[in-house]
């Protein structure tokens, strides 16, 4: 069957699949894979297929925000894809996070609009205990720091595990973006598509967890101080796609024994 939006077909589709915000990051964790095929590139959906360590997998990208990304995880599942783990980039809300960080994201408070349209005010975006037992492991197996209170060390990624937030706004209008409150509360990070990726896979029975690389600090002024491109930036990403690829290639193992 042709998912209409993707332009995949579900016969090409694996269980397991890698999601991310970037097209660009899609074609990087692609080239990580064999047998690797390029399935379609529809809108911002770029779609491949290969194996890592002789499982089969897919990675897509889902744009910026998470009405488009939505579309993405939706027909994703329609497709097969039971297993889901997205792969971004966020900005901290913690010293102890800083940029060149990654953290596994456990659960994702709801500030985004979309999932107000599928579910009720109070139901949580929580992560698959499986995949982010997964995550955390192969985070912290794959040269990160073991423990979260570690000292950063050049080259070496800080990771931490906790709450995330999901936002719409990027960039700051006339009201004011509700980071301190959650920064507050312990929330570790804020990006843009986690919680759908929690409420959808939660709501159409895939399971599905979340790792971001940090590129900053989410309450700065984005429009004057966000870099994504230094390099203690590329090397969180870099550590934490290997991380997915490690943990999907488990659970897939675990899946088949
Ligand atoms: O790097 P990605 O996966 O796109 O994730 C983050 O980066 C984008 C914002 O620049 C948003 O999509 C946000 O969630
Ligand atoms: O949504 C995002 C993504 C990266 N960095 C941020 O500060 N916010």
């Amino acid at each position: 069957m042709l998912m209409p939006i993707l332009q995949i077909h579900s016969e090409d589709m694996p269980a397991y699949a890698i999601v991310c915000g970037d097209p660009a990051r899609a074609e990087k964790i692609s080239r990580k894979l064999e047998q690797v095929r390029e399935l379609a590139f529809s809108r911002e959906y770029r779609t491949f297929v290969g194996q890592y360590e002789g499982v089969q997998m897919a990675v897509v990208s889902h744009g910026v925000g998470s009405p488009g990304a939505a579309v993405c995880f939706e027909e994703l599942i329609r497709a097969g894809v039971t297993t889901l783990i997205r792969v971004g980039t966020a900005g901290s809300y913690t010293a102890e996070y800083p940029a060149g960080s990654v953290i596994v994201s456990t659960a994702a408070v709801r500030t985004d609009g979309l999932t107000r349209q599928l579910v009720p005010d109070g139901f949580p975006a929580v992560a698959d205990i499986g995949v982010t037992q997964a995550l955390i492991e192969a985070a912290r197996g794959t040269g990160g720091a073991t423990v979260a209170s570690d000292a950063p060390t050049a080259g070496v990624t800080k990771v931490g595990v906790g709450i995330t937030v999901t936002l719409d706004a990027f960039f700051t209008g006339v009201e004011e973006i509700p980071h301190r409150k959650y920064k507050q509360a312990g929330a570790l990070a804020a990006e843009m598509e986690i919680a759908a990726l929690y409420i959808i896979s939660t709501l159409r029975g895939a399971r599905a967890g979340a790792i971001v690389a940090i590129d900053g600090f989410a309450d700065s002024d984005l429009a004057a101080e966000y870099d994504p491109h230094t390099d203690a930036v590329a090397n969180a990403v870099e550590h934490e796609i290997n991380t997915a690829l490690q943990a999907l290639a488990t659970l897939a193992r675990q899946d088949q024994a």
